[in-house]
């Protein structure tokens, strides 16, 4: 038996490791698990440089290296496994990035970048949820990653190729197992021991706990087990039967179901995914000597009741610029943060325990210092920050929804009430607006673009495009995404004259910078520039039927037949209540809606594009091709 009740819940669902690393088969054989083998095929070859840090290189490597043996079972051997596990090793040192070694000498190379120096150890892993609809495979990913940091001692370039020679290297990340004689060479090890070996084990049975049984901690009643030691994040599993017999006790997470169905490898749960279920309860003995079963606790209730103090803390700190202060490991002590963003230590200090217990700062005796997650999305000046888009929603969006009561009654947005004077569109009307209040708009909307572009930009094969006209398309992040992933087209970005006169400070800087022309124009009154293909990014939720109808038709006429419209919006699903973050858009009453896959395609049919494809990235925004009919049509 396992000691963890998390691995028994996989006994029986066909489980499949799509890994030929013999540690991670022992470490999980070593806890119970029971799985096939199936050694993925997929080449490690993803850019390095397109990531911005090194876990998510490991993270997707992982997700690719399942999802490749996931299709291959479903299409080749017509056997859907439940569940496909896969992982992904790296070292990395300063900058560099290191897998196996090719040879001895690139051995040697890794090993001496390593000699006396701390390194990371990361593991990207994916637990890939597969099931078979009308003879498709649907999946459903899970990813983490675990980072360990590992010191060498200085190595002598005699012990080096003695090592070297030992051959243990050749087929690890990094050219060492710390299993075997590699163990030698090391002073340190801080973290997860079997990360460095290959597999996270703790973390992948924290996530699988996540998984199958529900989040809070707070509703548990300890039940105390004589013989297994508790584990904080296990501690609301119950190792009985009943569990997953009893579809009452335990909701799955969201992530397993699709459309509300829950995928199979999910336990499962009644087809009602808005319903709130309850978390397992314990009986108690009241004062006569009688079991009572206390209250079910409303556990999702009380998240969505607590959820705007949580966006606001996050606001604050974001506003204040705490993640500024304490980026790049820069550890602080409450007063020391509160003396800089010039605020009281003990509010600081309330703020700084709030910002730890959501998980965007660690907290140390020695202070408080950025998750990686807070350095990589919440520090203003990184590459793929949120800080621009936070800003947004704390000045503009959570005053707007202040009035949403009114909102709803009047079925209107409510931009009067929160901000007097100012008009519906930011850039319709210069007058009453701020330079700084368009810069805030355009710089939520480049944050947010960083984070979409590459999704949308893959989403299809446009190397039949030469050119392409970006209506809309504010500072260019997605033009200059996809000049990079198609080097030969012509992209132009088509926006308001305010917009284009403030793109300057929002462009890339660096050798490798993609030529992108930026023309100023209403794309309401003016000419659009020629092209053989149109992107509207975010553009059409926010329209009327009838603003909708004049920007389509104006398309469609200029579009020659093979030409092509591509939609970058948020697809929801046909009940239309999935994904939430659409779902909640909708609730800002701006004149246009958000719409399903199959909505989108009848608009574009509507104007002319026909052969409609949608693809749902599973990120923020999904795309819709549409191609003009040719006049045979
Ligand atoms: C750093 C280190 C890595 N390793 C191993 C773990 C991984 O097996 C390997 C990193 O390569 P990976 O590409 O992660 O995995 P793999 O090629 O062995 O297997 P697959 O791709 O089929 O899943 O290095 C050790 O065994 N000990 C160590 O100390």
């Amino acid at each position: 038996m396992a000691l963890n009740p998390v691995i028994g819940k996989l006994v029986s669902k066909r489980v499949v490791l799509a890994s030929a690393s013999p540690r991670r088969q022992e470490i999980l054989a070593n806890v119970g698990l029971r799985f096939e083998v199936v050694p993925s095929w997929f080449k490690e070859t993803l850019e390095k440089s397109s990531f911005a840090v090194p876990y998510e290189y490991a993270i997707e490597t992982a997700k690719q290296k399942a999802l490749e043996v996931a299709n291959r079972m479903h299409l080749k051997h017509l056997r859907t496994p439940d569940i496909v596990i896969g992982a992904d090793t790296i070292v990395t040192v300063g900058k560099q990035i290191l897998e196996k070694p090719v040879d001895k000498q690139d051995a040697y190379k890794m090993l001496s970048s390593l000699s006396g120096k701390e390194h990371s150890v990361f593991t990207g892993v994916a637990i890939v949820h597969c099931s078979s609809k009308d003879n498709r495979l649907e999946t459903e990913v899970t990813d983490f990653y675990e980072e360990t940091k590992v010191k060498f001692a200085e190595l002598s370039e005699e012990l080096l190729w003695e090592y070297i020679h030992s051959g243990e290297p050749m087929d690890k990340a990094g050219g060492y197992g710390i299993q075997a004689l590699g163990g030698m060479l090391v002073e340190y090890v801080h973290g997860d021991f079997l990360n460095v070996v290959g597999f996270p084990l703790n973390h992948f049975c924290k996530k699988l706990a996540e998984l199958y049984y529900p989040p809070l901690k707070h509703t548990i009643q300890h039940v105390k087990h004589d013989s297994i030691p508790s584990v904080e994040t296990f501690e609301n599993l119950s190792d009985g039967e009943s569990d997953s017999s009893n579809p009452m006790q335990h909701k799955s997470a969201n992530k397993l179901e699709r459309n509300g169905v829950p995928l199979s490898g999910a336990i499962h749960t009644p087809v009602n995914s808005g319903s709130i279920q309850p978390v397992c309860t314990v009986a108690v003995e009241n004062q006569s000597g009688v079991m009572e079963y206390p209250a079910k606790f409303p556990s999702k209730i009380v998240e969505l009741m607590d959820g705007f103090r949580a966006s606001k803390a996050l606001f604050v700190a974001s506003k204040l610029k705490v993640f500024d202060l304490l980026k790049d490991k820069c550890i602080l002590k409450p007063v020391d943060v509160a003396n800089k963003i010039e605020a009281s230590v003990c509010g600081t200090e309330r703020l700084l325990d709030a910002c730890a217990s959501l998980g965007l700062l660690e907290k140390t005796h020695q202070g408080y210092s950025n998750t990686d997650s807070a350095n990589t999305y919440l520090v203003s000046d990184r590459e793929y920050s949120l800080h621009g888009y936070i800003i947004h929603s704390n000045d503009r969006l959570w005053h707007l929804f202040t009035h949403l009561e009114v909102a709803v009654k009047e079925g209107t947005m409510q931009t009067h009430q929160a901000f007097g004077k100012e008009t519906e569109d930011l850039f319709q009307d210069s007058s009453y607006h701020s330079v700084e209040a368009k810069q805030r708009f355009m710089t939520a909307m480049h944050s947010i673009a960083k984070l979409t572009a590459r999704d949308v930009a893959t989403a299809f094969d446009l190397s039949q495009f030469r050119s392409v006209c970006d209506l809309g398309g504010c500072t260019g992040v997605l033009a200059h995404e996809l000049v990079q992933k198609n080097p030969n087209l012509n992209v132009t970005v088509f926006d308001l004259p305010d917009v284009i006169a403030n793109v300057s400070c929002f462009q890339p800087s660096g050798q490798h910078i993609t030529p992108v022309t930026f023309t100023a124009g209403d794309f309401f009154k003016d000419n659009l520039p020629e092209a053989d293909l149109y992107i509207l990014s975010l553009i059409l939720h926010d329209l009327n039927d009838e603003k909708i109808h004049i920007l389509l038709s104006k398309i469609s006429a200029i579009c020659k037949p093979g030409s092509a419209l591509l939609l970058a919006e948020i697809v929801l699903d046909e009940e239309k209540t999935h994904p939430p973050r659409a779902v909640l858009q909708s609730l800002s009453m701006t004149e246009g809606k958000q719409r399903s896959g199959s909505e989108y395609k009848q608009l574009l049919e509507k104007y002319g594009f026909t052969n409609v494809q949608i693809k749902i990235t599973g990120n923020v925004l999904d795309a819709i091709l549409g191609f003009k009919k040719t006049s045979a049509h």
